[in-house]
Formats: structure tokens, C-alpha cells, sequence
């Protein structure tokens, strides 16, 4: 693809961004080719596979009959405010359904500056979860170590219950039995390629198709997000929602060999920045997608997404798009519960947060 150069010519411009920088370097230790342009202009890394369960329709609200909070079996002793029964109300009951992505005690820093510190997270098969706190406490770091964009320096990362280690192009193999597409903050397109070369930009990169055949796949997933017939226009001659829905296009590509792969789909902020509106439009896509992908295609095989993760701060995404939300705060899940419960819940830090209030424990220096 002669588009692909001056998308690599992009890359040479400099990636001071953290989202492009890492997914650079999954991309380079896995022998892919270089993906790091300035200013978040890098696709997402997809891994797919041939691993097939049932999953739960993800259009409905997963059944929580009793509020789950988050355990903090490590807690750090000389952060005893963690451990404080408010903060870390533990419940032995979880939601039922496999665990597809687990985050077992991880611990992140960089440089000396310590983002997760014992984080424990359960990703299941037709969960809709929402990642929410205080900025910067890690919530795109969370994200990254669990497509396998970063590794823990403490901690384990577990995928369908093995250990990956390293990054995701270190364990091709495990690698395999999860597809993950990612949607980054700000849509991460090349602005130097069209809407369809952008879409199309993993298949035309790695794999063998034909170019007829991944642009019909292209039509597809732009027809999935409702922009038909956008292929050949450039990512600056859309609106803000509408570079959402292709990056969101983007992500949900899946070439022949993986039309039965389980998927798992990380959304980084999917609505910042838009109106309320255009907010409205990506949320409903968002949870109408799965449940399109729900459906059997009619050979008795599955396709589609078997859970999703939304780190958002909007109030609209976390009631619209999510069914279950994980509280980070000072790198440690302090609290898990249903949207209904993050409304009712008296979890101090959840009640400033939801309340936009000063005072409380969030503090912002
Ligand atoms: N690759 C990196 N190198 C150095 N620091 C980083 C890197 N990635 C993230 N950080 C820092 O880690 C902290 C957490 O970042 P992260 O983006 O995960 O937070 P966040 O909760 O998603 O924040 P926000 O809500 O503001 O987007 C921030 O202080 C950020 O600057």
C-alpha cells in the first residue's frame, strides 16, 4: 500500500505520546512494522484467534443481584488509607461468567513514579465495564497492561487463566486465544491515509488478502459504525464523532482467518471531547455493536465481542455504555459496583467523584 509510506513517514516525526510509544514498541519486538507517529497516531494492535466459548449478550445488564466490591488481598502497608473498611469493602461474591482478562495484584511505576500498586482486576466473557477515578491515576495504564501494550513490573497479567508474560508480542501463543482491539484517545488515525486505509491498515499491513477482499471487510466494519461510502475521505474531513467511529471501525476489523475469534474491545475515552450529542451517538454504537455481534451468523459459529472496557470520565458513557464500574484511586481498586450502585453507594471517594465536589478523599494538588 503506497499510502503505508507516508504513514511510516509520519512515524519518523517523533512519538513522545504514551499510548503510540507503547504500542510501537509491542509492534517492533513482534516484528511488526514501525507504528509510532506524533501525536497518537497509531492503530491498533490486534492479536486474533480460532478460541470460541458461548458469551452472554452484552446488550443486556449483566446480572449482579448483590453489590460486588473489589478485594485487596496485598494491601501496601505504608498506604494504611487503602485498607480503611470504606475503601476496600470486600465481598467474596462475583459475577458469574469465565474470566477472559485477570489483573492479579500489579504493580506499575515509571521511572520513580508509582501509577498501580497492587491493582486486581476480572475482565468476564459479556461484561460491559467501566474503568473511572481521578485523572492520572491509570486508568489508560490499566488498560495498556491488559491489551499487552505494557508488562507489570509486580503482578501477573492472566489471559483466559494463563500468565502472559511480558508484552503481548512476547506470548504469541497465548497472544492467540484473545483477539484485543483497542480505540485510543483521540481515534489515533494517520491523518495521511484515507478512512478506508486507515481502517483497513492491520490487513493491508499483515496478512496476504487480496486488496478487493479487505476493502469489502473495510465496507463492513464502516458500515457496522454507519459510515458507508466514507472510504476515500481523509481523517480531517470528519467531524470529531465521526473519526470515533472509525477508529472504532478500526478496531472491530477481522480478516477471514479470525471471523470466529473471540475479541475483547478497550476504549480509551471514546467520548472526550465531543458534544453531547455526538456523545450519545458513539455510546449507543458502542453497546449496539455487541449486540449485533451477539447473534450467530447462521453457520453455528460465533463472531464479535465477548466483553468491552471503557475508561471514560463522562457520566453519559459510564450510564450508557456500561453495565459494571472499577474505581481506581492511588493505583488501587477501591471499589466495584453496578451503575445502579454507583449511584447509591456511599463510598466517599465514589460520592466526590460522582458529585464533582472538593472535598473528600480525591485530592488534586
Ligand atoms: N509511558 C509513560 N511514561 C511516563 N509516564 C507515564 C507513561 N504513561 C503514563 N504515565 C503517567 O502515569 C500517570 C497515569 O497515566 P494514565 O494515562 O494511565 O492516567 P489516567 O488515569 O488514564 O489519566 P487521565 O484520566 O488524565 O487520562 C500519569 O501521571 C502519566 O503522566
Amino acid at each position: 500500500m503506497q499510502s503505508n509510506h507516508r504513514a511510516s513517514c509520519e512515524l519518523q516525526t517523533g512519538a513522545a505520546d504514551h499510548d503510540a510509544l507503547a504500542l510501537h514498541r509491542a509492534r517492533r519486538l513482534s516484528g511488526f512494522s514501525a507504528c509510532c507517529p506524533s501525536e497518537r497516531r497509531a492503530p491498533q494492535r490486534r492479536v486474533c484467534t480460532a478460541a470460541l466459548n458461548p458469551r452472554r449478550g452484552l446488550h443486556r445488564r449483566a446480572p449482579t443481584p448483590e453489590p460486588v466490591f473489589a478485594s485487596d488481598p496485598e494491601p501496601e502497608p505504608q498506604r494504611p488509607q487503602l485498607a480503611e473498611p470504606s475503601l476496600s469493602a470486600v465481598s467474596p461474591r462475583e459475577p458469574p461468567g469465565e474470566v477472559l482478562i485477570e489483573l492479579r495484584n500489579v504493580h506499575k511505576a515509571f521511572g520513580s513514579k508509582p501509577i498501580l500498586r497492587g491493582a486486581n482486576i476480572k475482565i468476564r466473557r459479556g461484561e460491559a465495564v467501566g474503568i473511572i477515578g481521578g485523572s492520572g491515576t491509570g486508568k489508560s495504564t490499566t488498560l495498556r497492561l491488559m491489551a499487552g501494550l505494557l508488562e507489570p513490573d509486580q503482578g501477573e497479567v492472566l489471559i483466559h487463566g494463563q500468565v502472559r508474560k511480558g508484552l503481548l508480542s512476547d506470548d504469541p501463543m497465548l497472544a492467540d486465544q484473545l483477539a484485543i482491539g483497542m480505540v485510543f484517545q483521540n481515534g489515533a488515525l494517520f491523518d495521511s491515509l484515507t478512512v478506508g486505509e486507515n481502517v483497513g491498515f492491520l490487513l493491508y499491513e499483515h496478512t496476504k488478502l487480496p486488496k478487493e477482499r479487505i476493502e469489502a471487510l473495510v465496507a463492513g466494519s464502516l458500515s457496522a459504525v454507519g459510515l458507508s461510502g466514507v472510504q476515500a475521505l481523509y481523517p480531517a474531513e470528519l467531524s470529531g464523532g465521526m473519526r470515533k467511529r472509525v477508529a472504532l471501525a478500526r478496531a472491530i476489523i477481522k480478516d477471514d482467518q479470525h471471523r470466529n475469534a473471540e475479541q475483547v474491545i478497550m476504549y480509551d475515552e471514546p467520548t472526550a471531547g465531543l458534544d453531547p450529542v455526538a456523545s450519545t451517538v458513539v455510546e449507543d454504537l458502542i453497546r449496539s455493536l455487541h449486540v449485533g455481534d451477539t447473534s450467530s451468523n447462521g453457520t453455528g459459529s460465533q463472531q464479535g465481542i465477548s466483553a468491552y472496557i471503557v475508561v471514560t470520565h463522562q457520566h453519559s458513557t459510564i450510564r450508557r455504555a456500561v453495565d459494571r464500574l472499577i474505581f481506581l484511586h492511588e493505583g488501587q481498586v477501591v471499589w466495584e459496583g453496578t451503575t445502579e450502585e454507583f449511584d447509591t453507594t456511599q463510598e466517599p471517594i465514589v460520592r466526590q467523584f460522582a458529585s464533582g465536589s472538593l472535598a473528600g478523599p480525591i485530592v488534586y494538588l
